[in-house]
C-alpha cells in the first residue's frame, strides 16, 4: 500500500515573541487518515504552532511544508462575531461559501446539526456552536482539518460525542486531523498520535505510549493534581482512571 500522503509538516520551528521563546525547535507532521493531537498547558505554544502549520504566522527559524493543493478546513480557538448582530446559522455559513439551502442542510447533516439552520448563532449551546464551526470547516472539503480546542464550552458527554464525530469524519472522508486539546483523557481515545508540547516537544507517540512518559505524567499532574492510570479488568478489558478518584477498589492495578 502507498505511504499516506503528507498534509503538513514543520521542522526545527522556533518562534520568539520579543525575547521570549514560545516554540523551540519543533518537528511535527500530519498525514492523511490520521488524528494528531497537541496537548499542553496554557501558553505552551499550541495555537502558535497551529497557526504556523497553516501559514498564518511565520516562524523565526525552521521550515514549514504543505504540499501544493492540500485543502484545509480550520476551526479557530476564538470566533469573532459581533454579539449585537442577529446572525442565523444559515447567514453565518453563507458568509464563507455560496451554497443553497439544501447544500447547507447537507453540510450541517454531516455534523448532526441540520435542525440548527435558522437558529440564531447567539442561541446555540457550546456543543451546537462547535458543530456549526465544524460544518463551516467542512464546506471546503478539506484534506486536512485543523481544530483548535474543538470541545471548548462543551460538557463531558458532549465532548465524547464530538470526538466520536471527528473520528467518524476522518473515517468517512479519509482526511487528516490536527487537533489542539487541553483535555488529557477523553481525547486520547480518539487520537492516533499525541504531541505533548510545552514550548519544547516534551514527548510524542501513540496515546498508550505517551501515557507512560514521565513528561506527560508530570504535565497531567501539574494540570489536575492527579495521575492517570489504566484499570486492567479481570475480563481482559481496560479503562482509564485517575488516581485519587479511584472508585473501583479492586480488580485493578496501576500501570
Ligand atoms: N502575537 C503574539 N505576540 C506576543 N505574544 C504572543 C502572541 N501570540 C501568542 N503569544 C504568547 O505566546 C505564548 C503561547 O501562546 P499560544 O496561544 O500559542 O499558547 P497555547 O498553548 O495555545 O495556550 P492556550 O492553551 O492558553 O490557548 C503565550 O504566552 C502567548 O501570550
Amino acid at each position: 500500500m502507498a505511504d499516506p500522503q503528507l498534509l503538513a509538516e514543520v521542522r526545527g520551528v522556533t518562534v520568539r515573541f520579543g525575547n521570549r521563546t514560545v516554540l523551540d525547535n519543533i518537528d511535527l507532521a500530519v498525514h492523511e487518515r490520521e488524528i494528531v493531537t497537541l496537548i499542553g498547558p496554557n501558553g505552551a505554544g499550541k495555537s502558535t504552532l497551529v497557526r504556523i502549520m497553516l501559514g498564518l504566522h511565520q516562524p523565526g527559524a525552521g521550515r514549514v511544508r504543505r504540499p501544493r493543493g492540500v485543502t484545509v478546513g480550520y476551526v479557530p480557538q476564538r470566533l469573532n462575531v459581533d454579539p449585537v448582530l442577529p446572525l442565523t446559522v444559515r447567514r453565518f455559513l453563507s458568509l464563507y461559501s455560496r451554497m443553497d439551502r439544501q447544500q447547507m442542510i447537507r453540510a450541517l447533516g454531516d455534523v448532526d446539526a441540520q435542525a440548527l439552520l435558522e437558529v440564531s448563532l447567539h442561541n446555540l449551546s457550546g456543543g451546537e456552536l462547535q458543530r456549526v464551526l465544524l460544518a463551516r470547516a467542512l464546506l471546503r472539503q478539506p484534506q486536512l482539518l485543523v481544530l483548535d480546542e474543538p470541545v471548548q464550552g462543551v460538557d463531558v458527554n458532549g465532548q465524547t460525542e464530538l470526538y466520536e464525530l471527528i473520528a467518524g469524519l476522518r473515517d468517512q472522508r479519509g482526511c487528516g486531523v490536527l487537533m489542539v486539546s487541553h483535555d488529557l483523557h477523553l481525547v486520547m481515545a480518539r487520537t492516533d498520535r499525541v504531541f505533548c508540547l510545552d514550548q519544547q516537544m516534551c514527548c510524542t507517540g501513540r496515546p498508550e505510549q505517551v501515557r507512560g512518559e514521565p513528561a506527560f505524567r508530570a504535565m497531567f499532574r501539574n494540570q489536575t493534581g492527579l495521575v492517570p492510570y489504566t484499570h486492567h479488568h479481570e475480563d481482559g478489558s481496560e479503562s482509564e482512571g485517575w488516581c485519587g478518584q479511584c472508585r473501583e477498589g479492586k480488580n485493578h492495578h496501576h500501570a
